[in-house]
């Protein structure tokens, strides 16, 4: 297997220090990381890199990514999804079950297992459906999901709300035989009927069907009373309201088990971008107020919200580029989530990089039960990491990403840092911001 010699690289908290990695594993730091040979330079190693003045981080972790393979591969599939998280710094990802056919069954979350070990690029974890077909009604088989290879113990039926409470009940009951977590995307279908963005001072100024808050925060707040009520884990994906923040610290304050996920252009992004009419702006849940944006920032910054997940979703040319009322709901996000966080909580001084290795890999490692990852960056630990350049700036160009779809809220922005190498258990997927074909490297 190839090794490597990282140089200079700082790891969190740390003085910049050298690196060995060898046999997948973080095999020596410091002074001992040049013994393994006479080359005073390479120290035995078979590829330097250059990590002065790159912040090291455990490999990130998405508990949300929409890969759309199987059924929409013609906006995304597991190799090229995978492929633009490695460039995104992530060595693991959890494939939502929206997919065509659904993620219900062991046999299709299996095939998702499969194609991303076979793509390489990064872990793929899929999450199995609470439902069968996201329909709301049936418990899909959860059990056989968490038994089989794919080993699952996130369950969600994102994009649509699990909103029968009965149904909801009953999955945080079920999933609790396999230490599972239901992860919910909280929107009251009744009060959202033809919603097309937030419900507020600019909807009602363009005229379009609002969102309100309370449909979010209603759901937010019947699950973390069901999660207490049943003794279960619960995770609420993508926060978006100050009012979600408000329930979701006053249940952790009550010794609820609940966990939440704000999302990269929650942390960043307005209502106000809708007045364009650009559909690269319409995503579920909508873009909220700055109030709300400051709220989110804040519930991050003192651990109500736990976690940063990307909710990637891509979506093909004829979905997007339509008036806005016909367009699908999503953005993509894994290439510029860690640029995103960064500029919004890094260098306004909110999170160190500690708390970004926290909230984008510790934390979704933990919640998703993931083995591996999300460990603390130290000799003898699987050597899944990150290189960030965090003084580096690049314009957001969404055809050269590896994304196969191109609506990204960010492009033509200029962001903060770059990620210039991924290692998956000791083999690097990138090198110098841009991806390492497997084979070139073993
Ligand atoms: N976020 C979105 O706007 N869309 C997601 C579904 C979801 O995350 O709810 C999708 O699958 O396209
Ligand atoms: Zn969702
Ligand atoms: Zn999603």
């Amino acid at each position: 297997m190839t090794t490597y010699l990282l140089t200079g690289a700082r790891p969190l908290g740390g003085d910049p220090t050298d690196m060995l990695i060898a046999d997948g594993v973080v095999a020596a730091m410091g002074a001992d990381a040049r013994r393994g040979g006479a080359d005073a330079r390479t120290g035995g190693a078979d590829v330097v890199v250059d990590a002065a003045g790159l912040v090291l981080l455990p490999g990130l972790v998405d508990l949300h990514t929409h890969l759309r393979e199987p059924g929409r591969e013609d906006a995304e599939t597991v190799e090229s999804g995978t492929r633009a998280a490695a460039l995104g710094g992530f060595t693991a990802v959890h494939a939502m079950a929206n997919t065509t056919p659904t993620q219900d069954t062991a046999g299709v979350v299996e095939q998702v297992w499969r194609l991303g070990r076979d793509a390489g690029w990064c872990d793929v974890h899929p999450v199995g459906a609470v439902t069968v077909g996201l329909a709301g009604e049936r418990l899909a088989e959860l059990s056989a999901m968490a038994r089989s290879a794919a080993a699952v113990r996130v369950f969600s039926d994102d994009g649509k709300c699990v909103h029968d409470p009965v149904v909801m009940r009953r999955a945080l009951e079920y999933v609790k035989a396999f230490d599972g977590v239901v992860a919910q995307h909280a929107q009251e279908p009744r009060l959202t009927e033809g919603a097309q963005m937030h419900e507020g001072v600019i909807s009602a100024e363009l005229g379009l069907t609002g969102w309100p808050a309370v449909a979010e925060e209603a759901i937010v707040a019947r699950d973390v009373l069901l999660a207490e009520h049943v003794g279960s884990r619960l995770h609420v994906l993508h926060l978006s309201t100050a009012g979600s923040v408000e329930i979701v610290r006053w249940a952790k304050a009550r010794g609820i088990d609940v966990t939440a996920e704000v999302t990269p252009h929650h942390l960043m992004l307005t209502d106000d971008l809708v007045r364009g009419y650009d559909p690269r702006f319409k995503v579920n849940p909508p873009l909220r107020t700055a109030a709300d944006v400051e709220a989110v920032r804040e519930g991050l910054a003192d651990g109500t919200i736990d976690t940063v997940g990307t909710d990637h979703a891509p979506h093909a040319r004829e979905d997007k580029d339509c008036e806005w009322g016909a367009a699908a709901f999503g953005m993509t996000g894994l290439e510029t989530a860690l640029s995103v966080v960064q500029a919004t909580m890094v260098d306004t001084g909110r999170l160190t990089w500690a708390d970004v290795a926290r909230v984008m890999s510790t934390a979704p490692a933990r919640i998703g039960r993931v083995a591996g990852h999300g460990r603390p960056v130290a000799v003898g630990e699987p050597a899944n990491l990150t290189l960030v350049d965090p003084a580096a700036r690049r314009v957001v160009v969404p055809e050269e990403q590896a994304t196969a779809s191109v609506n990204s809220p960010f492009a033509g922005r200029e962001l903060p840092g770059r990620v210039v190498a991924t290692f998956l258990r000791g083999r690097a997927t990138v090198l110098d911001g841009a991806p390492v074909e497997r084979g070139v490297h073993v």
